[in-house]
């Protein structure tokens, strides 16, 4: 699995670091909101699961999951709905929590399903963000950190479902994909 990493872009202690500055964050801007944040399965779970916990306020979680990567490193283009929400939004302070934001499809999709159904605000938070490769005008509320315009994996982020526990973030190699 390490064999596959070009380059180590941020480190487990790099993340925590993140993590840690962005549920600080939240937490004062959230207060006394009760939040349900959002996870977008399954690239965020890792990312959700450490930042909930650097939230120190009451908030409810719940799961979503959309698909447009499959089994590649090219966004089909098209998004499905793979599993919906639990708790109802409307009314709802709603925060969606992303590994990270690459052409934007996927959050833009996200974020017009979820916006039909009237929630009291909606937010997005993501990890990593790849601006070069924005097809969609989509600028997120809270980023963790901007990422070059490359294949990444490790903290949730896969290829071919493959590295999402890696404990770091690297840059996969061109021939891991390109074979
Ligand atoms: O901005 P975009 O170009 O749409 O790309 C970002 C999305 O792609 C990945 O999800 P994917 O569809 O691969 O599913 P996964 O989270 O299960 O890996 C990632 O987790 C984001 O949700
Ligand atoms: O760079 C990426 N890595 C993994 N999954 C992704 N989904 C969109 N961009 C990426
Ligand atoms: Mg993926």
């Amino acid at each position: 699995m390490h064999d596959d990493i070009q380059e180590i872009l941020f480190s487990e202690e790099d993340i925590a670091r993140i993590v840690r500055d962005l549920g600080e964050r939240l937490s004062e801007d959230y207060r006394g909101l009760n939040p349900l944040v959002v996870c977008v399965l399954k690239g965020a779970a890792p990312f959700m699961s450490d930042l909930v916990r650097r939230m120190d306020i009451a908030l409810e979680m719940d799961y979503m999951a959309v698909s447009s990567y499959g089994a590649s490193s090219q966004s089909s283009g098209v998004v499905r709905i793979m599993k919906d929400l639990d708790i109802p939004v409307e009314g709802r302070h709603v925060l969606i929590v992303e590994d990270i934001i690459d052409t934007g499809l996927t959050l833009q999709y996200l974020m017009d399903i979820l916006k039909r159904r009237n929630p009291a605000s909606l937010k997005v938070v993501t990890l990593l963000d790849k601006p070069e490769r924005r097809t969609e005008g989509l600028v997120p509320d809270y980023c963790g950190v901007r990422v070059p315009n490359e294949f990444v994996v490790g903290y949730g982020l896969d290829y071919a479902e493959k590295y999402r526990n890696l404990p770091y973030i690297g840059v996969l190699k061109r021939e891991v994909y390109n074979a």
